[in-house]
């Protein structure tokens, strides 16, 4: 077998080691320590992080990761994304060597970069896998790895991936998950995504003066806003309408996992199913483009808690659309993402469709 050439590096955003409050409170603190996703002094995030947030959310966010847990494959996130690498790695000739790394915790960003290293390649390519990118999610990853090779002394041609809401495959096996539920048969169709805190947003113009409303994020993606994480998941929404011929009256896009009192991108999912609850709707489908693996947010945020709360005001159903997970398309979608930037004729060629 020839000896590998390129490296694939896969990121996600990372879980607990094991849903113990221990091993909760290590993740969440390193999590919550990164500047890119509390932004805010570094000694009043140490503060707030360490004597706040940590003790009183660990042992709550303990039980929802319990309730998550498989006995067998652990943690939805890490389990779907082992299988996303080893499934691309069966894919890839044997020019290329795939890794798998989280943001946060284990398998750890430093390691999958030593093996890379180690390996003397040609190239390496990161895919954070945020198909909408914010600096707190793959802003953050391409930081981590930037700093980590910084002592390296020779380099080989590294790229990112900084986003790939667009990818027609990643948008097609999204709505395959939904069409094996019938959309026809819901009252009404959200798309949530993860919040973000709005004050984030405002340096994705180099003015740093970015608005959300003034900008049309909401309505258009365009050469100014293109790194909006808003306008990119309005974007992305836009896609899966089209693609299941879905009406505006039919869904609305809002944003859930607010952490926090300081104002995050609106409408929060939760007052949105108050909203839809009081329009008499019973029957919601929800969809998480944001997550590509099944994960806390997805299945128990969407899958459990706001189920429960749209029954508690009056609703009947709420049904998540599961992530992309294992499904072959996604994997060709990630096929896609290694070849991004070469040539079209080339890349048709390599593709396994
Ligand atoms: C989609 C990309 C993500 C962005 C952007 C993001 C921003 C962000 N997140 C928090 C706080 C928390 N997020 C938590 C879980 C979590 N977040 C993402 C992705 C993004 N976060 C994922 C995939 C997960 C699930 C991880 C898993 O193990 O399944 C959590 C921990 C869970 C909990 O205690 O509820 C927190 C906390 C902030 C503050 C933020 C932006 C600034
Ligand atoms: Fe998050
Ligand atoms: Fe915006």
């Amino acid at each position: 077998m020839s000896k590998p050439k390129k490296g694939v590096l896969l990121v996600n955003l990372g879980t607990p080691d094991s849903p113990s409050v221990p091993d909760v409170k290590r993740y969440l603190t390193e999590f919550l320590l990164d500047g890119r996703v509390i932004d805010i002094p570094a000694w009043r995030r140490s503060l707030l992080v360490r004597g706040v947030i940590v003790p009183f959310r660990a042992p709550k966010s303990a039980k929802l990761y319990r309730a998550i847990w498989d006995d067998n494959t652990g943690s939805p996130l890490l389990h779907y994304s082992v299988r996303q690498q080893q499934l691309l790695q069966e894919r890839l000739s044997g020019e290329y060597h795939v890794e798998l790394a989280m943001r946060y915790q284990n398998p750890s960003i430093s390691r999958a970069l030593a093996r890379l290293k180690s390996m003397n390649l040609d190239s390496i390519r990161v895919i954070p896998l945020f198909p909408q990118y914010a600096s707190a999610s793959t802003g953050s990853v391409i930081d981590k790895v930037m700093e980590l090779m910084r002592t390296w002394h020779t380099f080989p041609g590294v790229s990112f991936v900084n986003d790939f809401y667009e990818n027609d495959l990643m948008i097609e096996v999204f709505a395959e998950n939904a069409l094996k539920h019938h959309p026809e048969t819901y009252d009404h169709i959200l798309f949530s995504y993860h919040g973000l805190p709005v004050r984030q947003l405002n340096d994705v113009e180099v003015s740093g003066t970015h608005d959300c409303e003034k900008a049309g994020c909401r309505q258009q993606i365009a050469e100014h806003n293109r790194y909006c994480y808003l306008a990119q998941c309005h974007a992305t929404t836009r896609l899966l309408a089209k693609r299941l011929g879905l009406k505006e009256t039919d869904y609305t896009v809002c944003f859930q996992s607010r952490l926090g009192k300081t104002p995050w991108v609106q409408p929060y999912t939760s007052d949105v199913l108050k909203d839809v609850a009081a329009k008499g709707k019973k029957r919601l489908l929800v969809f998480c483009p944001a997550f590509v693996s099944d994960c806390l947010e997805t299945v128990y945020e969407v899958g459990t808690e706001y189920a429960l709360e749209f029954k508690e005001l009056g609703g009947e159903k709420v049904q998540l659309v599961e992530s992309l997970n294992d499904h072959p398309k996604w994997i060709t979608a990630l096929e896609q993402l290694v070849y991004r930037d070469l040539p079209e004729w080339l890349q048709k060629d390599k593709l396994t469709v």
